[in-house]
């Protein structure tokens, strides 16, 4: 079983304000990564904010740390609830890639333009907890290389959000 796991927390500082609120044809980006993330798991959470399109949770062990932290969280409710994997994605990846889980699979393994966008074992909780409870902030690649997790391409690249501009070009190929 799949948990999808939209990582929804951070600053949008590039962006200047929420980019998770922020609409590409008439739909909020956070709504598009849960509708996404919906169509290979069996359930989808958003990870590191209050007000979502989906169930939540907060970050673990504490909000301000980065991606990886809401992916402990979701690493762990995964554990708690019987999944056994964990498909990741932010809120700046608007479009996925229609093989994306083909691409990913099997787990561990994450886009190397992207690690945001990833598939992980529930099992790799405990590394991660290990590794953040030292309270400093890690990459999404180092906990990746901790695990042996392969870092994949995709043949279409996947658009990243992070400055209103960007959400402009993507709207105009669209
Ligand atoms: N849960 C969680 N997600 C995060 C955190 N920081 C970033 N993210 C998510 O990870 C993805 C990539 O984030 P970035 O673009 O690198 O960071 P950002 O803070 O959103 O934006 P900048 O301030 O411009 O760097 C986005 O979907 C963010 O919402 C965090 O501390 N917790």
């Amino acid at each position: 079983m799949i948990l999808g796991a939209v990582l929804a927390g951070g600053l949008s500082s590039r962006f200047g304000s929420d980019k998770a609120l922020a609409e590409l044809n008439g739909h909020t980006l956070i709504a598009l990564a849960v509708d996404a993330l919906a169509g290979w798991c069996e359930h989808v959470v958003v990870v590191g904010r209050e007000t979502a399109p989906a169930p939540t949770l907060p970050d673990w062990p504490r909000a301000g740390m980065g991606p990886l932290a809401g992916l402990a969280s979701a690493l762990r409710h995964a554990c708690d609830e019987g999944y056994d994997t964990v498909l990741t994605c932010g809120v700046d990846a608007a479009v996925l890639p229609e093989d994306l889980l083909d691409v990913l699979s099997p787990a561990p393994a994450c886009l190397a333009a992207q690690p945001v966008i990833g598939l992980w074992p529930a099992s790799a909780a405990p590394v991660l907890e290990q590794l953040l409870q030292r309270e400093e902030r890690h990459s999404m690649l180092r906990f990746a290389g901790l695990i042996g997790a392969r870092e994949v391409q995709t043949a279409v690249s996947v658009p990243n959000i992070n400055t209103p501009a960007d959400l402009a070009g993507l709207s105009e190929r669209q």
